[in-house]
């Protein structure tokens, strides 16, 4: 079983993957994957390993043309006491003086401490797709950041619960878990999050503004299949054009160059630029009189 109210009728696995710490499957009949952390027993916390999982899976999702919408979920519930949870962040029990450390792995034993979950929050960001966080219990540190960082989140009304614990465990992540929240929810909301570290419901985080939607737990891999339908409904161009023009006023000049990437994209697709790239192979000067000054 991959997780309680997940239908393996809707789903197939994604066989080129064999991963230790992650599920990650396709839907049957629309654009949509589903990517879930599966450590239930320690509330899908993430090691090293779980972070290079996710970063190869989303990499592999970006890259499939039919695939709209990415979930992200945690499995569960924890068959030691039937928690559950979406992520609890960093696994602190491997954690070492540099970041994370790789265990159990000879090859990577050796290697630097990692925090590139970082990187994982940049390829969400950056993901010409919609990523839906499907949270359906503790989102909290690391994991509350992820869920921050998707452009959607979906909340289970018994058992979601948003927690920021970094500063009790002396971490701080300052670039999207924090200052982006504050864009969420305002200044004085965010910094509470942070500085007093309460444990907010699902419909507290609706209130607040960095959920989109609560709804009963044993609908909510249903209702998330149900947005991925939605989204791979509308047009791939929009949504990319759109999710980088939400992104660009943020994100400056990184985020002025991906939209302008996709600029790009589309202006290559003109006749107008197919006669400057043919008058250039061909040898001769380009002819651009056909084409208007538009305004
Ligand atoms: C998540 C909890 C609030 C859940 O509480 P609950 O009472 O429901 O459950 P338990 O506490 O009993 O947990 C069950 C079981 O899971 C283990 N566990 C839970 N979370 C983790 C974890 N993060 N690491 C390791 N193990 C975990 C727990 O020990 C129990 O095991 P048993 O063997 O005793 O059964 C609560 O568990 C909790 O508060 N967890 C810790 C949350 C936390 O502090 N996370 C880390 C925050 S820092 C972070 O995530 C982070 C990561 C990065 O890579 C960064 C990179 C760059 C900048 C910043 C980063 C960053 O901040």
């Amino acid at each position: 079983m991959v997780s309680d109210h997940f239908d393996p009728e809707r789903w197939e696995p994604i066989e080129e993957f064999d991963f230790r710490d992650l599920t990650y499957h396709r839907a049957v009949d629309s654009g949509t994957v589903r990517i879930a952390f599966d450590r239930p027993e320690v509330r899908n916390a993430f090691r090293p390993g779980t972070v290079d999982e996710l970063y190869d899976a989303l990499e592999h999702a970006k890259r499939q043309t039919d695939v709209g919408c990415i979930l992200l979920t945690g499995n569960g519930p924890s068959p030691e006491d039937g928690g559950w949870a979406f992520c609890s962040g960093g696994d602190q029990t491997i954690r070492g003086e540099d970041g994370y450390q790789y265990e159990g792995d000879e090859e990577r034993a050796s290697e630097q401490g990692r925090l590139h979950i970082l990187e994982v929050q940049r390829l969400i960001r950056h993901i010409p797709k919609v990523v839906v966080c499907v949270v359906p219990g503790w989102a909290v540190g690391g994991g509350h950041s992820l869920h921050v960082v998707c452009d959607l989140t979906l909340a289970s009304e018994e058992h979601a619960k948003f927690l920021q614990t970094d500063p009790d465990v002396a971490s701080y992540d300052a670039g999207f878990g924090s200052a982006y929240l504050a864009k969420q929810i305002g200044q004085k909301k965010a910094r509470e999050v942070f500085f007093l570290g309460k444990t907010y419901s699902a419909e507290e985080a609706e209130e607040m503004g960095m959920v989109n939607e609560v709804v009963p737990h044993e609908e909510l891999e249903e209702t998330a299949l149900e947005w991925g339908e939605r989204i791979n409904a509308k047009s791939p161009t929009a949504m990319r054009m759109l999710k980088y023009g939400f992104n660009m006023a943020d994100d400056g000049l990184v985020g002025q160059q991906v939209f302008a990437g996709e600029a790009t994209r589309l202006g290559y697709m003109t006749d107008e630029a197919e006669e400057g790239r043919d008058a250039f192979v061909e040898g001769r000067e380009p002819d651009f009189s056909e084409f208007p000054w538009q305004y």
